[in-house]
């Protein structure tokens, strides 16, 4: 956003892990102010200041009315769970406001209502806002064109004990990245676990393995095992602060955009394969 009037942007899942770090990052960003906090009508953060947690107020405060927290937005950032996302969309459809979508763990008739959606207002969507995570799609794309025989291909996650989905969105889209370099459908090819007498291993398909425990913030790693060599691919992420300033990125990237569906490859100006 190039305009001197600040981004008026709002937060749902304002008191959760992510929501709490983009409420940090709007308020401490130059060209951003905070115009709305949501969050579930039971949360006992509800009436309250949106910084309070930081020891200092805003003038913004927590409420589960959605359209009194859209009021004065223009992007909505949601982080939360499809079922939210998926309310939240109705009323931003509403009210006009654009969104920034980075819960996962959508099923593929959910997937499909936002890109209903997306033909009213301008949404970006990524699994990852990381601007590393989404450089690592892209070199996926040229490993996996270039590994296309005789390897191997498993996607192995860590994440914190609080997750909920699995596998994560971002090794979901590691194997979908994958898959599309090697013309394989990940639905038909993809073993999401394995137990008891499996048999050999089918070189068609791409395996994914689950690690969750204690505060693990998100680590990928797509392993290509040839023979006599192996490549990893990985991606560990220290902070939720990388996801914040990605989502920032995507608001300002929505401000005054065309309706339609956006990835983070458009944000960042990737190539696409
Ligand atoms: N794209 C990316 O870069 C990243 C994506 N994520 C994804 O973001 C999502 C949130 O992660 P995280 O912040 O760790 O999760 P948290 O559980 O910490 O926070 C979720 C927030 O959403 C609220 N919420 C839950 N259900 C609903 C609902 N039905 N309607 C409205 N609000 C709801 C929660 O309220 P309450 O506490 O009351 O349940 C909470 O405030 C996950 O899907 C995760 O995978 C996470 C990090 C990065
Ligand atoms: O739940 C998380 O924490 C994360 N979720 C996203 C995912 O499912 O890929 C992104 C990141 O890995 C953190």
């Amino acid at each position: 956003m190039t305009s001197a009037t600040p981004l008026r942007i709002a937060i749902a899942g304002a008191s959760g892990r992510m929501g709490r770090m983009l409420i940090e990052a709007v308020t401490q960003s130059a060209d951003c102010v905070l115009a709305g906090a949501l969050d579930r009508p039971d949360s006992p953060a509800l009436g309250a200041d949106a910084t309070a947690w930081l020891g200092k107020t805003c003038g913004v405060a927590i409420s589960d009315d959605l359209d009194t927290g859209l009021a004065q937005a223009q992007v909505l950032i949601d982080f939360t769970r499809p079922e939210g996302t998926l309310d939240h969309l109705v009323a931003c459809r509403r009210h006009g406001v654009a969104m920034v979508i980075g819960t996962t763990g959508f099923n593929e008739a959910q997937k499909a209502e936002l890109a209903e959606g997306a033909r009213d207002i301008g949404i970006v969507m990524a699994p990852n806002m990381s601007v590393g995570v989404n450089v690592v799609l892209r070199l996926l794309d040229m490993a996996a064109r270039a590994l296309a025989e005789g390897y191997d291909i498993e996607i192995i996650e860590a994440h914190h004990r609080h997750k909920v989905d699995a596998p994560s969105g971002t090794a979901l889209a590691m194997g979908e990245t994958v898959a599309a370099a090697l013309g394989r459908d990940l639905k038909a090819c993809a073993v999401y676990g394995r137990e008891g007498h499996t048999g050999e291993r089918d070189p068609s398909t791409i395996g994914f393995a689950t690690v969750r425990g204690g505060d693990i913030v998100g680590d990928h790693t797509v392993l290509f095992a040839g023979t006599g060599e192996r490549i990893e691919i990985s991606h560990k992420s220290s902070s939720r602060v990388t996801y914040a300033q990605g989502s920032l990125r995507a608001a300002r990237f929505l401000a005054g955009r065309a309706p339609g569906l956006y990835g983070m490859d458009d944000v960042l100006g990737l190539p696409t394969s």
